[in-house]
């Protein structure tokens, strides 16, 4: 299903997000050796690998819950490797998370709200004393959630609380938050994992909307092959920490190294 072409795409181009020989160590473990990827501006970027390969390590490195021991995160020309995690989402770096982290009693409009509380200008003041300013910025910030839940098909749920919705719509409740922050790269863990065969192929179009109508560079972690093959542009492969194979879905589908780290899995 393709949603509505409502959200329009930000006004800055997004840059390419590069990786650059992360290493990350934990008391004597290596979780992740060297890794170097670059997720190329609008595109979808799939890392995948099996279990404690890596992949959460490098989302956790990405929006700066974890430092790098060493290596370099860029975007564009701007250093994101030493940045709090707060710092990098004003630089335009949304995520979701893999289990759901929303208010249970919000609204959908108020959990969307939530994603634009970066972009707010008007201080405390001047919405306490409900300054003409203030009313125009809560307006405009309203029209916009609007429009990204008309994106992203739940214009009907809006006033609804989220926490009664199925979870599948939970989740893009979530992803529309992330998109409320109007990212240059969106990070997404696992939004597939639970859902129906519905709500997956929903999800999925949401995902390939938001690249193709946004502009918006996607980074996913996802165990579900069938939809990284189909959605992503490029796939980096990680096994203990290292980078083994990267390139198109194709590509890395055939490599050996790959065939070999997913049939040791299941020995
Ligand atoms: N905070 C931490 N402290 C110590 N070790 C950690 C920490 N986070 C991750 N690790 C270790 O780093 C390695 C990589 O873990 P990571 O969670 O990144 O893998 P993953 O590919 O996301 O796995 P999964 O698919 O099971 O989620 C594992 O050996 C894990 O135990």
């Amino acid at each position: 299903m393709t949603t509505a072409p409502a959200a329009t795409a930000p006004a800055t181009a997004p840059a390419a997000l590069a990786v650059r020989d992360v290493t990350v160590r934990f008391a004597g473990l290596t979780a992740l050796d060297a890794v170097s990827f670059t997720v190329e501006p609008g595109s979808v970027h799939a890392v995948i690998g099996p279990n404690g390969a890596g992949k959460s390590t490098t989302f956790n490195v990405l929006s700066g819950v974890y430092r790098a021991t060493s290596g370099t995160v860029h975007l564009g020309s701007t250093d994101l490797t030493r940045l709090a995690p707060h710092r990098i989402a004003g630089l335009g770096i949304a995520r979701t998370f893999q289990n759901l982290a929303l208010p249970p009693h919000a609204t959908v409009a108020d959990s969307l709200l939530l994603g634009r509380h970066r972009l707010t200008r008007s201080g405390f003041l001047a919405s306490g004393l409900r300054l003409p300013s203030a009313a125009r910025e809560a307006r405009l910030h309203r029209d916009r959630v609007r429009e990204i839940a008309e994106f992203i098909g739940l214009e009907k749920e809006l006033e609804l609380p989220a926490g009664i919705l199925p979870y599948g719509k939970q989740k893009l409740v979530e992803l529309g938050r992330a998109l409320c922050m109007e990212p240059q790269v969106l990070l997404l863990d696992e939004p597939i994992a639970g859902m129906t065969a519905d709500e997956r192929r929903r999800v999925a179009a949401v995902v390939a909307d938001v690249r193709d109508s946004l502009g918006i560079s996607i980074v996913l972690v996802e165990h579900d092959m069938g939809v990284v093959m189909r959605l992503a542009d490029a796939v980096t492969v990680l096994d203990f920490g290292r980078r083994i194979a990267g390139g198109t879905p194709a590509e890395v589908q055939n490599d050996p190294a790959v065939v070999q780290a997913y049939l040791g899995t299941q020995e």
